[in-house]
């Protein structure tokens, strides 16, 4: 394997080996601490714009297979790791993860020192990186041009230009409730929890408006997570609020920060992000601690939240950053993490039954959730 390079922002340089496709990568450099679930990790459209570094030392054991996969394409700009298994053993598996980021044109390292990048991230926080061939040169690496990209910022917006062309509005049919799933870069478990329990969904793309919605006729309404900064999507506030307020509505991650943004609250990034299986989330309504899966950089503030009609129903227990609201008014719940899993435990599904529950309730409808 060749030698390559992990630039930091910072000016440390991490020597390992390239994996994938051995080409130059540039991104947001975030950790997750998921024991498992690697798979899904990179399919997840939410890492749009990062380089992921995985904190569980060992990656590829179980290789790849094709049930596993959150979208169809492989969304971030690279990979770090520990140690890479290129001989993996699983009844599912097809091929190996190396292959995987061949196939996708993704670039990683192998061989690298995860534990103290993983440490320098917790102190400074999240950082740009490079991952390259040849080590920088300290006047490239002190150069501000090399820096200057604004990876989450337009995050969201690259993401949607590279899968507009391969994606089209769907409908699955079911015997449930109608939802419309607004699709900001979707994880495949939020539509397969929601086909899961019958209904039948129509995913439309976030540009959607509230009249092209409001003639589908939709019981309900869900916003999915996505990648990026969510004030990206500041000009289509109003619809996600017009919608919101004729429609239950369940936003999840980007969704839920969207939701909280379209009523006036603020948001906020954080030092280096909540991505793993193991965050525990407190339900502020019946005191019960879940442990949920969670992948994002940005939280909703209490600043202004009290003008926004929204109560918090949901907080981080590590630190009491806001997880969940619920509108006062309008049929609106918001969770920041993923009851939808894929990875990591399905403890809070309970939200999606909730919501479905309510379309149920609300729509007088004969029909037994599953
Ligand atoms: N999973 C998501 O939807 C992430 C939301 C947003 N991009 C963040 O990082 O906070």
């Amino acid at each position: 394997m060749k030698k390559g390079f992990l630039a930091l922002e910072t000016g440390h340089i991490f020597e390992g080996q390239l994996i994938g496709t051995e080409k130059e990568a540039a991104g947001e450099v975030v950790f997750n601490t998921s024991m498992t679930g690697y798979q899904e990790i990179v399919t997840d459209p939410s890492y749009a714009g990062q380089i992921v570094t995985f904190c569980y030392p060992l990656i590829g054991n179980y290789g790849v297979n094709h049930v596993d996969n959150e979208s169809t394409k492989l969304n971030l700009s690279g990979i770090i790791i520990g140690e890479l298994c290129e001989t993996p053993s699983h009844h599912l598996s097809e091929t190996s993860f190396n292959e995987q980021l061949k196939l996708a044109g993704i670039s990683g390292l192998a061989g690298i020192d995860t534990r103290s990048l993983v440490k320098l991230i917790r102190a400074e926080g999240t950082v740009k990186g490079h991952i390259v061939a040849e080590p920088p040169q300290t006047d490239e690496l002190n150069s501000k041009p090399y820096w200057q990209t604004p990876f989450m910022e337009k995050s969201f917006h690259t993401f949607w230009v590279d899968k507009v062309a391969g994606n089209k509005s769907a409908f699955y049919q079911g015997n449930g409730p109608h939802v419309v799933l607004v699709d900001c870069g979707y994880k495949k478990s939020i539509l397969d929890a929601l086909l899961n329990k019958g209904c039948s969904v129509r995913v439309v793309p976030y540009s959607t408006t509230f009249d092209e919605i409001n003639k589908m006729k939709p019981d309900g309404i869900v916003i999915s997570n996505g990648p990026g900064d969510p004030l990206a999507l500041s000009g289509y506030l109003n619809e996600f609020k017009k919608i919101s307020s004729v429609f239950p509505t369940l936003g999840i991650c980007l969704g839920h920060q969207l939701l909280a943004l379209a009523y006036g609250a603020t948001t906020k990034k954080l030092k280096f992000g909540h991505r793993g299986g193991n965050h525990p989330v407190k339900d502020l309504v019946t005191g019960k601690v879940y442990m949920t899966p969670q992948n994002h950089g940005y939280v909703v503030t209490n600043e202004n939240l009290k003008k926004t009609g929204f109560d918090v129903t949901h907080i981080n227990v590590n630190d009491r950053s806001i997880e969940g609201l619920k509108h006062s008014f309008y049929p609106i719940q918001t969770i920041q993490f993923h009851p939808e899993s894929h990875p990591g435990p399905s403890d809070t599904e309970y939200l999606f039954q909730q919501f479905i529950q309510q379309l149920v309730q609300s729509g007088d409808m004969n029909y037994a959730i599953t």
